[in-house]
């Protein structure tokens, strides 16, 4: 039973799912989205998914920005990774990615209703736990590996390292 991060073997950590998210922020305001299915429905959270088979990190968080709001991500740069690792022996590994801007109107589909908010006043109450941690260090540009254990959407415990 995982209750900290030190209960991982992170050496021979093998992720069940590789994952990204994408946040565009600009002019003081950050894109989100209410994630309407999947993994974390309900929740506030910004567009990505699941790795698909050949497919790079910033390659699958392009294409789910895309597919879940019509935008095509410019001036993308690499901010972090999270490690998830929970109780129940789901892992997901993370990247995320930020832009500066994009292409195409942010547009509600299926899968995510488009949110903009100001980077003072975040929904954090909306959204998973560990977004508190992390959103800070990628609001000023530091690059962030974080590793954290959840139980169902309750965090018991994290660890963040910056470069
Ligand atoms: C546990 O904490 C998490 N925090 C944050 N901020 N984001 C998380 C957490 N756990 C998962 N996520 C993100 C990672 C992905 O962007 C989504 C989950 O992706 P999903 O399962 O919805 O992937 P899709 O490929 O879009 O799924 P479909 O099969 O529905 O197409 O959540």
């Amino acid at each position: 039973m995982y209750k900290t991060v030190d209960d991982v073997n992170w050496e021979n950590w093998d992720p069940v799912v590789t994952a990204t998210l994408m946040f565009v922020i600009r002019d003081g305001r950050i894109l989100l989205i209410h994630k309407k299915r999947g993994f974390g429905k309900g929740k506030i959270n910004g567009p990505g998914g699941k790795l698909e088979s050949g497919e790079t990190p910033l390659e699958c968080a392009i294409r789910e920005t895309q597919e879940e709001l019509c935008i095509t991500p410019t001036g993308v740069e690499f901010a972090g990774e999270l490690h998830f690792q929970f109780t129940d022996n789901n892992s997901i590994h993370g990247y995320v990615y930020t832009a500066t801007g994009y292409e195409g109107e942010p547009t509600e589909t299926d899968e995510a209703d488009p949110i903009w908010c100001s980077i003072d006043e975040l929904p954090f109450d909306r959204m998973w736990e560990d977004d508190h941690i992390w959103f800070p260090h990628m609001l000023e540009g530091r690059h962030f590996s974080g590793r954290f254990i959840f139980d169902n959407d309750r965090m018991l415990d994290a660890v963040i390292e910056l470069d």
